[in-house]
């Protein structure tokens, strides 16, 4: 099958590695050249670990890289695809545009998805002529390790473009959810809502961060706490959602006190050194505020 990735950044040119691994030819798509080279380079970096860790062979990368075409031409890019998946920045303009500008270049059944975390995939499709071709493919960060794609479906997605949504993901050898194109959609949703539950119990002193979380990885079997991943996820980013949330859903998405506190004094979590937890260098050495110090 033909794809083009348009957006070569951080799920971009991801997105583009896995369909070209899976044997699709694809083409990768930025606004400037600089971009795109990042791009291609940064998916022979993670084949280069891959390769390192005895995950392909030196045969499968070279393959794999021949398989990818990087180009700021537009019109080239999609053309000929079989699907189109955008992965510019997240604003709903943008994305209505980059829509509109894809349909006008490309064949008539081409199926074009939007790997949108948050935007109504349903708005964005109102965008194009032929809405029932929209899609959301919702990768996870980063493409090439997380397995899980969230099949987003539009209130004007045909049966069809479902189907090829499924039949794509599988390919790629990735599980699928399919879901109603709603606000946070499933992962998002719920993810929040053990975040933001987990912030108020922090507030209320019921326990520290540290024992919250290890009573949902050990009694729960998560892979990590919902204090740690706001922290790994970025405050700003959760704070950002939970606004949105709560203007789509209600109240029970209103962002706790603590949240807002720490996002204004740019106690992001793991990028600036402080969230929840207090880090140095990439590690979790303590926790922050009144349950400061040791573990
Ligand atoms: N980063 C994540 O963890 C994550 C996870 C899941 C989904 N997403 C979604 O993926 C999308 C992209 O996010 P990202 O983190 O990769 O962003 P990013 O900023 O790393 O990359 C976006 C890229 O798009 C390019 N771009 C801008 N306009 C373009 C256009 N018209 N045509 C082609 N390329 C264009 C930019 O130059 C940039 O290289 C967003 O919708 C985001 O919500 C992100």
């Amino acid at each position: 099958m033909q794809i083009a990735v348009l957006g070569a950044g951080s799920m971009g040119h991801g997105i583009a590695q896995v369909s070209a691994m899976a044997g699709h030819d694809v083409v990768l798509r930025d606004i400037e050249e600089e971009f795109v080279e990042d791009g291609l380079e940064g998916i022979r970096a993670n084949l280069r670990g891959g390769v390192d860790r005895d995950k392909i062979s030196a045969d499968e990368m070279e393959a794999t890289l021949e398989r990818i075409e990087g180009t700021t031409d537009l019109t080239g890019a999609v053309a000929d695809a079989d699907l189109v998946v955008e992965a510019v920045p997240e604003d709903m303009d943008l994305k209505q545009e980059v829509f509109a500008d894809v349909e006008e270049a490309t064949g008539e059944d081409t199926i074009i998805a939007s790997n949108t975390s948050s935007l109504s995939v349903t708005e964005m499709a109102s965008a194009l002529e032929h809405p029932e071709r929209a899609v959301g493919l919702h990768f996870f960060n980063p493409p090439h390790i997380m397995d899980l794609v969230e099949i987003v479906v539009a209130e004007q997605t045909d049966d069809r473009t479902e189907e090829f949504a499924v039949d794509y993901v599988r390919g790629i050898e990735k599980e699928d959810v399919v879901v109603r194109d709603t606000a946070g959609f499933a992962t998002s949703r719920l993810g929040l809502a053990l975040g933001l539950e987990a912030i108020r119990m922090v507030e209320q002193g019921v326990a520290s961060p540290a024992d919250i979380d290890e009573g949902m990885e050990i009694g729960y079997g998560h892979p990590m706490g919902p204090l740690e991943l706001t922290d790994h996820v970025g405050l700003d980013v959760r704070l950002h959602i939970a606004e949105h949330l709560r203007e789509e859903l209600g109240e029970r998405f209103k962002p706790p006190q603590s949240l807002r506190r720490k996002v204004r004094a740019g106690n992001l979590g793991k990028k600036t050194g402080e969230g929840y937890y207090v880090w140095e260098d990439g590690e979790r050495v303590g926790m922050s505020g009144e349950w400061g110090g040791d573990e």
